[in-house]
């Protein structure tokens, strides 16, 4: 019978800790998953929330960063509400949302399009770099990504206002279409993509996107195999606060017109509905709290936050 190996002989020492050979295993035990994904595109959105915490924002990058060194092609797209918030009210500019988005006059498109296409773009695009794959921050408007029009937005009720009631927004847009040549040219060259949610008309105007609505857009339009969303809270919570494991579109849109979804969660959770119906394998929210979300969620069985699949 072959003898237990002594791992504190010189042999096994020098072939490595007990701590280093279970690093290989875990490495060992990816490969399926490293190969499901290889050569995939996966859309990760970068909430304003999640990119707060220093610590965490560090271990982003180097998720990101790892993505792309083995195989997969990351595009990553950011939000930035709380840093507009802050930068507003440096300004004494008030601000205000309506289920979730926020009201955008002339004044603030200028200071929004330099916190979201200036600092933020270019802080998360830098943590990408600093870990190892070159990152090229660049806004919806760079290589005309995301065409954009004024969004019409319909109240959704609740708080005391009459649902269905049009709501002017101001210089909210939504994404008319996306022309992802830019996004091909810069994967095409080894670069992670990391956008601004900024769009552009025929007409020269500028508009505000939700970061999450951009996201989605974008996932369609690359037919990313997955869309992730990195938020501030452990996945869509029940009426009791619980995260939920997994909904079907469907149940979803039900927890919306109840009113169990509210805020900026509403825009999140639609995008991910689309997604999914627009046949992206799975959309999932994930707590962008939790160290490597994004490895737990696309190389272990189940990430942090809740699956959103098709009915
Ligand atoms: N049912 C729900 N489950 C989870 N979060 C919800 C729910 N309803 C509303 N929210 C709110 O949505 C927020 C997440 O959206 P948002 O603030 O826009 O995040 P981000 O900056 O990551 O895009 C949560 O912090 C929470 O306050
Ligand atoms: C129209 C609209 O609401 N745009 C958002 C854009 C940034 C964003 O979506 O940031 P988060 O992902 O961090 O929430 C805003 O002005 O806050």
């Amino acid at each position: 019978m072959p003898s237990k190996p002594d791992l504190l002989s010189e042999e096994s020492l020098l072939a490595g800790t007990v701590q280093d050979r279970q690093k290989a295993a875990i490495l060992a035990d990816a490969l399926p998953y490293l190969r499901r994904y290889a050569g995939d595109t996966i859309v990760v959105k970068y909430g304003g929330h999640a990119m707060r915490e220093g610590a965490l924002a560090e271990t982003f990058g180097r998720d990101i960063s790892l993505l792309k060194l083995v195989g997969i092609n990351p595009i990553v797209v950011h939000g930035g509400g709380p840093q507009i918030n802050d930068m507003l009210a440096k300004l004494s500019i008030e601000t205000r949302f309506v289920d979730g988005l926020r009201v955008t006059d002339r004044s603030m498109i200028e200071v929004i399009e330099m916190v979201l296409a200036g600092t933020v773009n270019k802080q998360v695009a830098d943590l990408i770099s600093r870990a190892g794959a070159l990152a090229v921050g660049i806004s919806g408007r760079d290589g005309q990504l995301i065409q954009a029009r004024k969004l019409r937005h319909c109240r959704r009720g609740g708080g005391g206002e009459e649902a269905g009631e049009e709501v002017d927004l101001g210089f909210v847009g939504e994404p008319e279409s996306v022309d992802p040549r830019v996004l091909y040219a810069l994967l095409g060259t080894g670069l992670v993509p990391v956008v601004a949610p900024v769009g552009g008309s025929a007409g020269g105007e500028v508009y505000n996107i939700n970061a999450d609505t951009a996201a989605g857009a974008i996932a369609g339009a690359v037919q990313a195999s997955r869309l992730l969303m990195l938020t501030d809270v452990a996945g869509v919570l029940d009426q009791d606060g619980n995260p939920i494991e997994e909904l079907t579109a469907e149940q979803a849109r039900r927890l919306i017109s109840e009113g169990h979804i509210t805020g900026g969660m509403i825009p999140k959770v639609e995008t991910c509905i689309k997604a999914v119906e627009n046949g992206a394998k799975a959309a999932v929210i994930l707590d962008g709290r939790v160290a490597h979300a994004c490895l737990l969620e696309l190389f272990t069985r189940a990430g942090p936050g809740t699956l959103i699949k098709a009915d």
